[in-house]
């Protein structure tokens, strides 16, 4: 079974602590790794998983592939920026190297193509393109991509941020293309897991609403009496 088989009608728990979270107590690979064994104890069939060192953490713990990336940055192209990240990614051990895919400008001047390319060249690892539009998609594929996800809608200028995942760009993405799309970005329940994968999905990514205890009790919190007194 290939890797991308082996993620088909599965879900991929994100263990990642919170970007804009310096003090997340959670930013730990030992305490990442924990998170994703408990993942894929309770069934999860990949984990995605951002740096080096929580890379490797977790590919030294769990025996399901890992999509790895490095966050750098914070405006235009974070996700994995330059070639230089996605080879990284891949030498610390990523089955997948996730990598934006967006029609914006990279910090390294190369292209996507570019940076899928470096990947090859250094590792087995498939490269998965992260992106925010239907046309990035097509465009993610005819360079290189093995798979695409939906990741960053939400998240660009040629895309709106909403609530909810975005099912439309990921049911054109599945019409659209012939490898398999992978449904990321504000999952948080069966129903929107249900919904994706009657799009088309190949597999649906959860993140905070799993693996990140500081986002969940914000989000709970405001219900109590005590967050209004
Ligand atoms: C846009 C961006 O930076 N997305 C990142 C991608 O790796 C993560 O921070 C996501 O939050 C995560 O993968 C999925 O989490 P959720 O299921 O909570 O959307």
């Amino acid at each position: 079974m290939t890797i991308l088989d082996s993620l088909r009608g599965g879900l991929v728990v994100s263990c990642q602590p919170l970007p804009d979270e310096p003090n997340d107590p959670m930013r730990d690979p030992y305490v990442q790794a924990r998170v994703a064994a408990a993942a894929v104890a309770g069934g999860a069939v990949a984990i995605r998983a951002n740096g080096l060192a929580d890379i490797a953490a977790i590919r030294a713990t769990v025996d399901v592939p890992v999509i790895g990336l490095v966050k750098d940055g914070s405006g235009g192209v974070f996700i994995t920026p330059t070639a230089t990240h996605a080879v990284e990614a891949a030498l610390a051990g990523a089955h997948i190297v996730a990598v934006d895919a967006t029609d914006r400008p990279r910090p390294d001047g190369k292209t996507f193509a570019d940076t899928v390319r470096a990947v090859r060249e250094c590792s087995q690892a498939l490269v998965l393109a992260d992106v925010s539009t239907e046309e990035e998609g097509v465009a993610a594929v005819a360079a290189g991509a093995d798979a695409v996800a939906t990741t960053l809608s939400g998240y660009t200028e040629a895309s709106p941020p909403t609530d909810g995942p975005d099912l439309e760009l990921l049911a054109r993405l599945v019409k659209a293309l012939s490898v398999p799309v992978i449904a990321e970005g504000r999952y948080r329940d069966t129903e929107q897991i249900g919904q994706a994968f009657a799009a088309g999905a190949h597999a649906v990514v959860m993140g905070n609403a799993v693996t990140s205890p500081l986002w969940i009790t914000r989000r709970l919190v405001p219900a109590t009496p005590r967050a209004t007194a």
